[in-house]
């Protein structure tokens, strides 16, 4: 099974949501010139990462403006979307959330992420989420992870375990780390022989750029996509018996010994 992903690299507007959520549908318009199976975004487009006191006002009454426009886009246009991640105002916390919506416009996934970055204070403003959740997009199992959380082997592990052969990363990762962009989205997509789509962000929010570089891997650790630092749409073909291919040739799903995995 082939698929066409567009991977949106946007460049959000820290604080302006009213300017995130017009352009995010004129970049979906922009994707949808090449009739994608699946549009992923990246994380926070419409707040930014960077928290501020603000963000309680700023984030999405239960995610109820984000639903509403993507369950209608997606429907509409009879494409499924990763909707990145959006700042989610529930009980009077603040998430870190994303929606998955499926061709017929119904919210097929949900996650709140899991891991604040504490070096930018993630853990003070946002609640952390509690599990990670599995969906299928056109018949694809799929699960999502949300940025920092890629550095945590276990969930990206849990987010692998019940067959996952999609794997989704909304990022606002900064250019100063760059190298870990690129090495940790490789090695998870080879740990877990899984294709991952890592979104980022790009532009800046005060001296903390977002490096974009959006990618796809293959599971066999092949780049099929690496984007520049702009933002823009990038395209990219995949074929699902990848994943078959290599879990035949060198089943670790098998071959693991989780028994032991104690200390
Ligand atoms: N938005 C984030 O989670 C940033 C993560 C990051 O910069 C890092 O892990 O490094």
């Amino acid at each position: 099974m082939k698929k066409t992903l567009a991977l949106i690299q946007m460049n959000v507007v820290a604080g302006d949501v009213e300017h995130n959520y017009k352009h995010v549908v004129e970049l979906l318009d922009e994707a949808m010139q090449s009739n994608p199976d699946i549009i992923v975004l990246p994380e926070t487009w419409n707040t930014g990462f960077h928290p501020s006191e603000d963000l309680p006002n700023l984030a999405d009454p239960d995610g109820e403006r984000t639903k509403a426009l993507f369950s209608t886009y997606a429907k509409d246009h009879n494409v499924n979307i990763v909707a990145g991640s959006v700042s989610v105002l529930k009980h009077d916390q603040v998430f870190n959330t994303s929606y998955a919506f499926n061709r017929e416009g119904r919210v097929v996934g949900e996650y709140s992420k899991m891991h604040g970055f504490t070096p930018a204070k993630e853990d003070k403003y946002f609640a952390g989420g509690t599990h990670v959740g599995h969906f299928e997009l056109d018949g694809i199992p799929c699960s999502t992870v949300i940025c920092y959380d890629i550095r945590f082997p276990e969930v990206v592990r849990m987010a692998a375990l019940p067959g996952t052969e999609l794997l989704f990363v909304p990022a606002q990762w900064p250019t100063m780390r760059l190298r870990h962009w690129q090495v940790l989205n490789e090695v998870r997509a080879i740990e877990n022989q899984l294709f991952l789509c890592a979104v980022n962000g790009c532009g800046a929010v005060g001296r903390v750029q977002s490096t974009g570089h959006s990618a796809l891997f293959d599971p066999w650790g092949t780049n099929l996509l690496e984007m520049d630092t702009t933002e823009g749409v990038g395209i990219v073909e995949i074929d699902l018996s990848t994943v078959e291919d290599i879990r035949n040739k060198i089943n670790i799903f098998r071959d693991r010994k989780p028994e032991l995995y104690t200390l």
